[in-house]
C-alpha cells in the first residue's frame, strides 16, 4: 500500500471514526429532547388541566385526543383524585350549611314550597324581623364531582335593589322570577305592607297579569309606558316624605325605627328592553337607589342596563334559562324555581286585597293608637307617636331636632282637643314619663285638660303631666310663666350641654346617662288668648315664645300650640322666626292659615274628624290626611290613664295644678307649710299665690328696716281679708307663742267676720291677740303704739322690742277720727299713724293695713312720701292711680275678680300679679 493509500485510509478512518461520534451524539441528543417534549406536554396537560378545571377539560373536544392519550393517564387520575378530595368539605356539608342558613335566614314564604303559603295573606308585621333573604331557586356548583343542590336567595328589602337581566329567549323565566319574589313578599308581610309598582317600557298592560287584582286595594300601581318619570318623581317625593315625617328622631333608616313596620315597603318592578334609559330617567333612577332602600323603597330592575351606587343584587338568565346572581358567583349556576301555579297567582293576589280591604274599613280605634308594651320607645333622638289612620294604616307625628315645633288648628268643635288627647295619649303610651315631659295648659273656658291631673272624681293622673294649667284665659300671666319657665330650664339644658361640651340633647344624653334629661312637650290651647292684648303680657309671651321657638330644638324642648283661629294672631305671624319653627302643622277640618295657603287648601275638604298632617311647614307634598279616632269618649284616654297611672314610678310627684278658677288654700300652700319659727329672725309674710309655675307665694320679709309695712288697696273686704289673713297667718307660724303680738282692729263692718276669723285663727296657734272691733280704742292703740316705737327709740325702755303686727282692716276709717289734734300736745293721731308706719319697722312693729282706696292710703302718709310702704297689693283699682308707688308698668293693669297687683319696692322692678289665699273656715 502506498504511503499515499494508508494516509487516505487513516483519513476515511478517522471520519468514520467522526461521523460515529457525532451519530452517536446526535442519537443522544434527540432521545434526550424526545423525553423533554414528552415532559413538557404532561406539564402543559396538567396546566390545562387545573387551570380549566377537570370538568371544563373533560367536556372539551380538543382535548379528546390528549385525555385518551396514555402519556396524560396518570395527570388525568391525578386531578380526578384532587378534585373529589378538594370538594370533599363542600359536598359533606356545604349544601347542609346552606340549606340551614336560608332556612334560619328566610323563614315562611320567604323560602318555603308556595304550597305551604300561596292564597294565605301573611300577618308578619316587621315588628318581628324582616327576612334577610328570599329564596330565588336551586343552586349547583358547577364542577363539583358530585353534584348536590342547595336553596339560593337573594337579599331583598331594607338591604338591596334586584337587578335582572334576561335574554330574549329567557325572558319569560325573568318574569316568573319577579312574580314569584314579588307573591314571597306579599305574603310574608300584613296587607297593606308591601306596595307594588310596574312599569313596562313596552306594555301598558301585559307584565305581571297575576297581579292585578291587587289593583283594587291600592297595593299594586301599573304604570304608564311614556311616564317613567311621573313613578320616579312619586317615589322621589315618597323619600322626601319619610325623611320628614318618619326619620325625625334622628333615624338613618326606616328599619332602624324599628317596631311594628309604620312605613309601607313599596316595591317598584321596571321591566326594559335591554337598552339604556334616557339620561335624566337614569339619573332619577339613579338618586331613588341611592336613597330609596332607608325609605323602604325597593328596585326590581329587569333588562335595562343600569349602574346604581347602592346595594344591587344581580341575577342573570342565560338564553337555556340557567342562572347566575352575585349571591353565590360565577361557579353556581341556578335553576331557578319554577313559575308559580298560573291560576293560583290572582287567587292569591285577591285574598290579599281582601284582607287589606278588609283592614282598611276597620274603624281604627284609640286602642289601635296604643302599642303592646308601654314605655320602650327612647326620646333620645325625638319623639314620634300615631295620631290617627289612613286606610288602616297608621299616620305619625314626630317631633324632633329637625321637626321641633307642632301649630294645630281648627274651628271650634272640628276636634282640636281630641287631636290632642290622641297625640298625647300615643305619646304617653310609648314614652315612660322619665323619657317625656308634659306640660300643658288650656285656655279654654272650661277645663279640658283637667282630666290630666287628679280630680275629685277621678283621683288618677297622667303621671307624665309636670304642669296642668286650666281656666286660665284671664290669667295669661300663667302663659308667660310657663314660657319663662321653658326657657329657663332651656337655659339650665344648653349649660349643661357646654360643660359636657355637646350642642344637642341626645349628646348630652349619650355624655350623662344617669342625668333626667326627658324631652319636653309643652301644650297650649287657644293659645292665642296669650297674645290677645296690646299689653305687656303680649310682649313678654311674644319675646320667650320667640326665645323657645327659636332654641328649644337642640334641647329637647317642643313647643305644640293650639288654636280655632291661627290668623288673628298678628304678634305671632308678624315674627317669622317663631313662625318658620313650626314645621310640624296639624289643620282639622276648615282650618285656615295652619297649612301653607292659598296652594295648599287640603283643609277645606276635609271630611270629619279627620286631620292633614304635614311635616313640611304646610307646603302641599307634605299632606298626610288621617282619621283621628275618639280619644276623649269614655273607656279611651280615661283607661289608658288609669292604666298609665298604676304603672308609675312610686316616688313620682303628682302634677301641679294651676286651676285660675280657683282660690289656692294657704295650709296646702309649700311656702306656707315651709314656714318655721325664726327665732330672733326676719319672718316673711306671704300675700297670697304668684302666677308662676311652681305654684310659689308672693313673699315679703319683714327686715328691721324702714318701710317694711304692707299694704292693701281696694274696696272689698274679702280680697283684703284673704291677703291680711294669709299675711298675719304665715307670721304667726314663724313666732312661737308668745313671742309676738298680734293687734286686729276691725274699722268697717263688713270686715268684722274676717277680723274675728283671723282672732281667732291666731289664737288657735297659740299666740295673743288684741282684737279691737269699730273706732273706739283706734286713737289710744295708734297713740300707745306710737309713743312705744319713740320710747324705745330713744332708749327709754331698755329692752329689745318684741315683734308686734298690727293688722288694721279699713285704717281709712279712722282718718278724721285720727285727724283731731290732742288739745295738749297738739299732736294728731294721724301723726302718731305716720310714726308707727316711720319708725314701726325698725322696732320690730309693722303694719298690715287696708286702705280703701290709693288717696286713702295717701292721706296716712306724710305728704309726697310714700317709701314708708315698701309693699303693696292692689283689687279694683286702676293702674293710673297706684303710679305714685311703683314703676311705670303699673299703668297697664286693668283690675280683674280676684286678683291683686303686688310690688314690692326693696326686691322688684315690676308688679306681679297675685291670687289671695282662702285661709280657711268660713267667716
Ligand atoms: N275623632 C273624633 N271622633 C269622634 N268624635 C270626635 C272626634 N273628635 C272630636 N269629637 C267630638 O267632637 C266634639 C268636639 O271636639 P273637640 O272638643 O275636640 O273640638 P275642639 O276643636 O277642641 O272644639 P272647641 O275648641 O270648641 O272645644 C267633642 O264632643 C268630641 O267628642
Amino acid at each position: 500500500m502506498s504511503r499515499r493509500d494508508e494516509r487516505r485510509r487513516r483519513i476515511e478512518g478517522s471520519f468514520e471514526e467522526f461521523r460515529k461520534a457525532v451519530a452517536a451524539a446526535l442519537g443522544n441528543a434527540s432521545r434526550e429532547h424526545r423525553l423533554l417534549a414528552d415532559e413538557r406536554a404532561r406539564d402543559m396537560f396538567e396546566v390545562i388541566l387545573r387551570g380549566d378545571g377537570v370538568d371544563r377539560a373533560l367536556a372539551d373536544p380538543l382535548l379528546a385526543g390528549a385525555l385518551a392519550n396514555p402519556l396524560f393517564k396518570q395527570q388525568l387520575a391525578q386531578a380526578m383524585i384532587d378534585r373529589v378530595e378538594a370538594f370533599r368539605e363542600w359536598s359533606e356539608r356545604g349544601p347542609d350549611q346552606l340549606t340551614a342558613l336560608v332556612d334560619a335566614a328566610a323563614e315562611g314564604p320567604a323560602s318555603w314550597p308556595p304550597e305551604t303559603w300561596l292564597g294565605t295573606p301573611g300577618a308578619a308585621d316587621g315588628g318581628d324581623g324582616v327576612p334577610e333573604l328570599w329564596r330565588i331557586g336551586t343552586g349547583e356548583v358547577r364542577g363539583a364531582p358530585e353534584p348536590h343542590g342547595f336553596p339560593v336567595a337573594v337579599p331583598l328589602l331594607d338591604h338591596s335593589h334586584l337587578h335582572i337581566s334576561s335574554t330574549h329567549e329567557s325572558r319569560a323565566t325573568a318574569e316568573a322570577l319577579v312574580e314569584n319574589l314579588l307573591l314571597r313578599v306579599l305574603s310574608h308581610f300584613q296587607p297593606g305592607l308591601v306596595h307594588v309598582h310596574v312599569w313596562d317600557v313596552g306594555q301598558l298592560t301585559g307584565a305581571l297579569p297575576g297581579l292585578y287584582p291587587l289593583t283594587r286595594a291600592g297595593l299594586l300601581t301599573v304604570h304608564d309606558p311614556a311616564r317613567l318619570h311621573e313613578l320616579l318623581d312619586e317615589l322621589s317625593d315618597h323619600i322626601r316624605r319619610v325623611h320628614t315625617g318618619v326619620l325625625t328622631e334622628g333615624h338613618q333608616s326606616v328599619r332602624a325605627v324599628g317596631g311594628r313596620r309604620t312605613e309601607p315597603w313599596r316595591v317598584a318592578v321596571l321591566f326594559g328592553n335591554r337598552q339604556p334609559l334616557k339620561e335624566e330617567h337614569q339619573q332619577q333612577l339613579q338618586r331613588v337607589a341611592r336613597n330609596g332602600l332607608a325609605a323602604g323603597i325597593q328596585l326590581f330592575i329587569v333588562d335595562i342596563p343600569v349602574t346604581v351606587n347602592s346595594p344591587i343584587e344581580t341575577v342573570t338568565v342565560a338564553a337555556d334559562h340557567s342562572a347566575t346572581c352575585t349571591m353565590t358567583g360565577k361557579h353556581v349556576t341556578v335553576t331557578l324555581d319554577p313559575p308559580l301555579p298560573r291560576a293560583q297567582v290572582p287567587r292569591a293576589c285577591a285574598a290579599i286585597a281582601d284582607k287589606r280591604e278588609e283592614r282598611r274599613n276597620r274603624l281604627s280605634t284609640f286602642a289601635d293608637l296604643l302599642p303592646e308594651h308601654f314605655w320602650l320607645d327612647s326620646s333620645a333622638a325625638g319623639v314620634l307617636a300615631p295620631v290617627g289612620f289612613l286606610e288602616g294604616e297608621p299616620v305619625h307625628v314626630g317631633l324632633g331636632d329637625t321637626s321641633p315645633h307642632a301649630l294645630i288648628g281648627g274651628p271650634s268643635g272640628s276636634g282640636k282637643t281630641n287631636f290632642l288627647y290622641a297625640m298625647l295619649g300615643s305619646l304617653a303610651a310609648r314614652y315612660a314619663p322619665d323619657e317625656l315631659e308634659l306640660y300643658l295648659l288650656d285656655f279654654k273656658e272650661g277645663v279640658s285638660f283637667a282630666q290630666f291631673a287628679p280630680g275629685r272624681k277621678d283621683p288618677t293622673w297622667l303621671p307624665h303631666a309636670r304642669l296642668v294649667g286650666v281656666n286660665v284665659n284671664t290669667d295669661r300671666e300663667f302663659g308667660v310663666a310657663l314660657l319663662a319657665f321653658l326657657a329657663d330650664e332651656m337655659r339650665r339644658r344648653a349649660d349643661a350641654a357646654k360643660q359636657h361640651e355637646v350642642t344637642k340633647l341626645e349628646q348630652l344624653r349619650e355624655e350623662d346617662p344617669h342625668g333626667h334629661w326627658p324631652r319636653i312637650v309643652a301644650v297650649i290651647d287657644e293659645f292665642q288668648y296669650l297674645f290677645g292684648e296690646r299689653d305687656q303680657v303680649t310682649a313678654q309671651a311674644t319675646q320667650l315664645l320667640e326665645d323657645v321657638a327659636r332654641r328649644g330644638r337642640s334641647q329637647g324642648i317642643h313647643l305644640v300650640l293650639s288654636s280655632q283661629d291661627v290668623s288673628g294672631i298678628e304678634g305671632f305671624w308678624g315674627k317669622s322666626a317663631i313662625f318658620e319653627q313650626f314645621t310640624v302643622r296639624i289643620a282639622l277640618p276648615k282650618a285656615r292659615r295652619v297649612l301653607a295657603e292659598p296652594q295648599n287648601d287640603a283643609a277645606v275638604e276635609l271630611p270629619r274628624w279627620h286631620a292633614v298632617v304635614n311635616h313640611e311647614s304646610g307646603v302641599r307634598p307634605g299632606n298626610e290626611v288621617a282619621r283621628i279616632p275618639d280619644a276623649t269618649a269614655k273607656g279611651t284616654f280615661d283607661k289608658l290613664q288609669a292604666e298609665l297611672h298604676r304603672l308609675r314610678p312610686a316616688d313620682l310627684a303628682e302634677p301641679i295644678l294651676f286651676d285660675g278658677s280657683k282660690v289656692p288654700l294657704l295650709h296646702a300652700v309649700a311656702d306656707f307649710r315651709a314656714l318655721r319659727p325664726v327665732d330672733g329672725g326676719s319672718p316673711t309674710v306671704l300675700l297670697g299665690q304668684v302666677i308662676d309655675v311652681a305654684g310659689s307665694a308672693a313673699k315679703v320679709r319683714f327686715a328691721r328696716t324702714p318701710g317694711r309695712n304692707i299694704a292693701v288697696l281696694g274696696s272689698l273686704a274679702d280680697d283684703a281679708a284673704g291677703v291680711l289673713g294669709g299675711a298675719a297667718l304665715s307670721l304667726a307660724r314663724q313666732h312661737e307663742p308668745g313671742d309676738a303680738r298680734f293687734t286686729l282692729a276691725c274699722l268697717a263692718e263688713d270686715a268684722s267676720p274676717h277680723a274675728q276669723r283671723l282672732a281667732k285663727q291666731l289664737r288657735g296657734a297659740g299666740h295673743e291677740v288684741d282684737l279691737l272691733l269699730g273706732l273706739e280704742g283706734v286713737r289710744k292703740l295708734v297713740d300707745d303704739t306710737a309713743a312705744r316705737i319713740t320710747a324705745s327709740m330713744t332708749g327709754e325702755t331698755g329692752t329689745s322690742p318684741a315683734p308686734h303686727y298690727l293688722v288694721v282692716y279699713a285704717v281709712d276709717a279712722a282718718h278724721t277720727l285720727l285727724e283731731a289734734k290732742d288739745p295738749t300736745t297738739r299732736a294728731s293721731g294721724v301723726d302718731s299713724l305716720r310714726t308707727v308706719l316711720k319708725h314701726g319697722p325698725e322696732n320690730r312693729t309693722h303694719v298690715l293695713g287696708w286702705w280703701r282706696g290709693a288717696q286713702r292710703l295717701k292721706n296716712s302718709l306724710s305728704p309726697g312720701v310714700y317709701d314708708d310702704i315698701g309693699a303693696w297689693i292692689a283689687f279694683d283699682i286702676q293702674g293710673k292711680e297706684l303710679l305714685s308707688f311703683g314703676p311705670e308698668q303699673v299703668m297697664a293693669w286693668s283690675p280683674r275678680p280676684r286678683r291683686g297687683l303686688f310690688f314690692d319696692r326693696f326686691e322688684h322692678s315690676r308688679p306681679q300679679v297675685v291670687i289671695p289665699f282662702d285661709t280657711g273656715e268660713e267667716p
